[in-house]
C-alpha cells in the first residue's frame, strides 16, 4: 500500500511535523497534528494514525485531546472503515499515561486529565470501526490499554519491546476499566497475575498468553496490519459492528455509569502524599536508569 511507504518515510520528518497543517497528496488526505499524523487512503477506507510525540508517545492532556478529536472525526468519515494505530518514534509505541501531568498539579488539573483518558478509551473501545494496533515498539501501562483496546494487535518480535500493565510497578493502580479490559483480552486468572505482579511481557511471552495476536518481523509490522485489516473490512460493517458492541457495551456501560465516581476516585488517588511520592520517585529513577 503506497500510504504504508509514505508513513514509514514520514519518520523522518518529525521534527517538520509538530507544526500543524492539513494537505491533500494523490486521493490521501493527510493530517499532520501536534502528536499523531493520519493518513486516509480513501479507495481503500482505511486510516494510519501514527503517534508523533517524542521522545516516548506519552500521554499528555494535549496528546489525549487530539487522539480523541482525531478518531471522532474517523468515526463520522463515512469513507473510513478501519484504522491502524502505530507509532513513529523508533522503539516506541506508546510510554503510557504522562506521568507529569499526575505530578504537582491542582486537582482540577488532575479532573480534566482523567476525563480525557476515560474519554480516549471510550472512543477506541467502541469505536464502529475495525482497529488495528500496530505495535512497533515499549507498550507499558497506557500504551497497553490503547493496544488491547483495539480489534487485534499485531507486535513486531523485538526481544528489547515489551508490553503489560504495569502500573503496581508504580505504586499505582489500575482502574477498574483498564483491568476489565485486559480481563476481556487474556481472561480473569492471567489478569490478576499480570495486574498484582504489574508484568510486562517480552513480545513472545505477549503472544503466549494472548496479549497480541501475531509477531512479525519489525520492518513488517504495518504490512500485516494492512493485511489483517483486508480480511476484517471483508465482512459486511453491519454483522461485525453489532457483534462487536454485543461483546464490548457492558464493558463500555461499566464506565459511563461510574463515569463521575472514577474521576473523583483518580483525584483522591493521585492527591495523595504517599502517591505524589511514588510517582516522584519513578520520575527520578527513569531519569537515573539513563544516566
Ligand atoms: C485510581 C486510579 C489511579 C491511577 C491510575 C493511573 C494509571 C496509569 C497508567 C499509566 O500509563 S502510568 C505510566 C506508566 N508508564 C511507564 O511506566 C513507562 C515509563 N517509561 C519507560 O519505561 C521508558 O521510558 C520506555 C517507555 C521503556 C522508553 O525507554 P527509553 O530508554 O527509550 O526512554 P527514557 O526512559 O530515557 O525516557 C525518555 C524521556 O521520557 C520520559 N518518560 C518516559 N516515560 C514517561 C511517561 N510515562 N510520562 C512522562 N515522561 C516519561 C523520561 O523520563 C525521559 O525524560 P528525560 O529525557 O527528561 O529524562
Amino acid at each position: 500500500m503506497m500510504i504504508l511507504s509514505r508513513l514509514l518515510g514520514c519518520q523522518e520528518q518529525l521534527g517538520f511535523l509538530h507544526q500543524s497543517k492539513e494537505e491533500l497528496t494523490d486521493s490521501h488526505p493527510v493530517v499532520c497534528n501536534r502528536n499523531i499524523l493520519v493518513e486516509l487512503e480513501e479507495g481503500v477506507g482505511v486510516a494510519v494514525m501514527k503517534m508523533k510525540s517524542p521522545p516516548v508517545n506519552s500521554l499528555s492532556l494535549d496528546f489525549l485531546t487530539e487522539f480523541s478529536i482525531s478518531l471522532e472525526k474517523l468515526e463520522n468519515d463515512r469513507g473510513c472503515r478501519g484504522v491502524i494505530l502505530t507509532s513513529a518514534v523508533p522503539k516506541i509505541f506508546s510510554a503510557g499515561l504522562d506521568i507529569k501531568e499526575m505530578c504537582g498539579k491542582s486537582a482540577e488539573h488532575y479532573a480534566e486529565f482523567w476525563r480525557a483518558v476515560q474519554e480516549m478509551w471510550l472512543k477506541l473501545y467502541k469505536s464502529n470501526m475495525v482497529t488495528i494496533a500496530a505495535i512497533n515498539g515499549n507498550c507499558p501501562a497506557g500504551g497497553c490499554l490503547m493496544a488491547v483496546s483495539c480489534d487485534y494487535r499485531i507486535m513486531a518480535e523485538n526481544p528489547k519491546y515489551s508490553i503489560g500493565l504495569n502500573e503496581t510497578q508504580l505504586g499505582i493502580v489500575a482502574p477498574f476499566w483498564f483491568k476489565d479490559t485486559i480481563a476481556n483480552t487474556i481472561g480473569h486468572r492471567a489478569t490478576e497475575r499480570s495486574l498484582q505482579l504489574g508484568l510486562l511481557y517480552s513480545a513472545s511471552d505477549a503472544l503466549k498468553i494472548g496479549i497480541v495476536d501475531e509477531l512479525v518481523p519489525e520492518e513488517k509490522v504495518l504490512n500485516a496490519a494492512a493485511a489483517t485489516m483486508s480480511q476484517w473490512l471483508a465482512i459486511p460493517d453491519y454483522a461485525r459492528q453489532i457483534s462487536k458492541s454485543m461483546m464490548r457495551k457492558p464493558t463500555l456501560d461499566r464506565l459511563l455509569t461510574h463515569r463521575e465516581s472514577d474521576i473523583q476516585n483518580f483525584v483522591s488517588f493521585v492527591t495523595k502524599d504517599s502517591i505524589q511520592k511514588s510517582l516522584q520517585t519513578y520520575m527520578e529513577s527513569l531519569k537515573q536508569r539513563k544516566g
